[in-house]
């Protein structure tokens, strides 16, 4: 299967990356959250609140289990890879792209948006924390990862293409 999912930390850009990448390689492209979002018709924050974060988990590998799509861009939530199950279908279903991104800037990028309830939730030294925790399973999901300091979103984009085309030709 020809999929390329996007993984790494809330605000690494994981969302806006897989809309770019999916226009430029002319790929169809799902966004995790949104999908969970239209299939329950309540934002991120209203599931947490109202069912818990665990089922939102659930929800994530529901996702990735009934993925019909064989080729396409998958933008995950930064929390995917929390458990295994999530991380052998990734490996085993298509391309894992880490966006990793340096914790200064997510914390720019995140800390005042209202739609990540995990940010809402915790310190600023909580999110830092769980950064570092989650970083080595970014990792170890990831056939590759890339670096996205002092890069704009075009040239990760194009990066990330690059990348993608090169691994298909080998
Ligand atoms: N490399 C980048 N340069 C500038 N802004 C970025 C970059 N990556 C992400 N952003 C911005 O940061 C915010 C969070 O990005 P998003 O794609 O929603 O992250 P994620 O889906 O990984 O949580 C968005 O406003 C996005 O435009
Ligand atoms: O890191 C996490 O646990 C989460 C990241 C979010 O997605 P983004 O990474 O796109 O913000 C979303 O799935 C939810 O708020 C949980
Ligand atoms: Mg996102």
């Amino acid at each position: 299967m020809n999929r390329i999912y996007l993984i790494g930390f809330m605000g690494c850009g994981k969302s806006a990356i897989g809309r770019r990448l999916s226009f430029l390689l002319k790929m169809p492209y799902y966004d995790m959250d949104k999908e969970i979002v239209r299939q329950l018709g309540m934002t991120i924050p209203e599931i947490f609140e109202r069912f818990g974060e665990d089922y939102f988990r659930d929800l994530e590998t529901k996702f990735l289990q009934n993925l019909q799509q064989e080729q396409c861009i998958i933008s995950t939530g930064g929390g995917v890879t929390m458990r295994k199950v999530n991380q052998r279908i990734m490996r085993q279903t298509g391309l894992v792209l880490f966006l990793d991104a340096p914790f200064k800037e997510i914390w720019r990028r995140i800390h005042k948006d209202p739609n990540r309830p995990i940010v809402r939730r915790s310190t600023r030294e909580e999110i830092e924390a769980l950064h570092k925790a989650r970083y080595r399973d970014y990792k170890r999901t990831a056939h590759i990862t890339i670096r996205t300091e002092h890069r704009s979103l075009r040239q990760i984009t194009q990066y990330a293409a690059f990348q993608v085309k090169r691994l298909k030709n080998e």
